[in-house]
């Protein structure tokens, strides 16, 4: 695997692999890579010649009061796993090479970027649309690949993509991982490293009651009683506050209060301790 830190070595990589025909597919990441990054690595091997992880915490999607400078950064570690996997690159640039003296563009995504994270993170989104347009435009993957556990991400990216004639190839070239879970139901991910032992046995409670709500929703109660219901259910499970527990389309991400023929999710970020946890699942038809 080649460890890439500036541009000018990766576009060489990059170029060389092109001129022998070959495809690239491409995974995002902020690293402190676990069993969800390492299954969209997989999934990206499945679909291209070549496979470009990168790695780089991305400062713009951090709030002022966010875990920027707590945010794990285990490279070394993650650079076994990578190599494990058969990645071919990593790219792992610098704040400096990613954002350099005067940098002064941002991408704003409408629409599906305003509520949900986006309202609880203002900015968090411009953030993570201004790096991904900038690190398609370094790598010009074939595919590349996102995981579903950051659902409106995926959708934010999606849009972005479309509006902006990105030049990935295939209509389908933004691909959806399902989400990779623990035994006991909650979803992987980077941030779960904070919660203590009592935290983490109880943020189980996320995707039980998720789970639960659903099950209500499908067999007809009222949507806004099972989303109250809910939010109590995580209060009481030892979260501390829930920034949102709702029902959407999975497409648009307009809010919703009844079920209908199209696909719709159960979105939530809820904290626990010092950590805000997000998850989301399909309910009814979208299932
Ligand atoms: N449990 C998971 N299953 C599938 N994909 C995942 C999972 N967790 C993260 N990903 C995906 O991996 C990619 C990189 O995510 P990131 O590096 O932010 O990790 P993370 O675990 O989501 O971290 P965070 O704690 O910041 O949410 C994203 O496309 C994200 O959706
Ligand atoms: C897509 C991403 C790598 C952009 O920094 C990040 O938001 C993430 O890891 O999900
Ligand atoms: N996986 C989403 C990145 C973030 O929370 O900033």
């Amino acid at each position: 695997m080649q460890s890439l830190h500036r541009l000018d070595h990766l576009r060489s990589a990059i170029e060389a692999w092109r001129a022998k025909g070959e495809s690239i597919a491409f995974v995002p990441t902020m690293g402190a890579l676990h069993e969800g990054h390492l299954t969209l690595v997989r999934a990206a091997r499945e679909k291209a010649d070549r496979v470009v992880v990168s790695i780089f915490v991305n400062p713009t999607q951090f709030g002022p009061n966010e875990d920027l400078d707590a945010y794990p950064r285990t490279l070394e570690a993650d650079s076994r796993l990578l190599e494990g996997e058969g990645v071919d690159a990593l790219w792992a640039p610098n704040a400096e090479e990613m954002y350099p003296d005067g940098f002064a563009t941002s991408i704003s995504v409408e629409g599906v970027s305003a509520d949900f994270c986006g309202a609880s993170r203002p900015g968090h989104f411009a953030g993570v649309a201004t790096v991904v347009c900038k690190l398609f435009n370094q790598v010009r993957p074939d595919v590349a690949l996102f995981g579903e556990k950051d659902w409106q991400q995926l959708a934010v990216i999606r849009r972005m993509a479309r509006d902006l004639d990105l030049s990935l190839p295939y209509a389908d070239a933004i691909l959806g991982v399902p989400t990779v879970r623990e035994a006991d139901g909650l979803a992987l991910s980077s941030r779960n490293r904070y919660l203590d032992e009592t935290a983490r046995a109880q943020a189980a409670v996320l995707p039980t009651a998720m789970r639960q709500a659903i099950a209500r929703i499908e067999a007809g109660a009222p949507v806004g009683a099972a989303l109250r219901d809910l939010e109590h259910r995580l209060i009481e499970g030892g979260f501390s506050k829930v920034d949102y527990a709702a029902l959407a389309d999975a497409a648009s991400l307009d809010r919703i209060d009844t079920l209908g023929s199209r696909p719709a999710r159960l979105l939530v970020a809820a904290h626990i301790q010092a950590t805000r946890l997000i998850d989301n699942m399909a309910v009814g038809s979208g299932r």
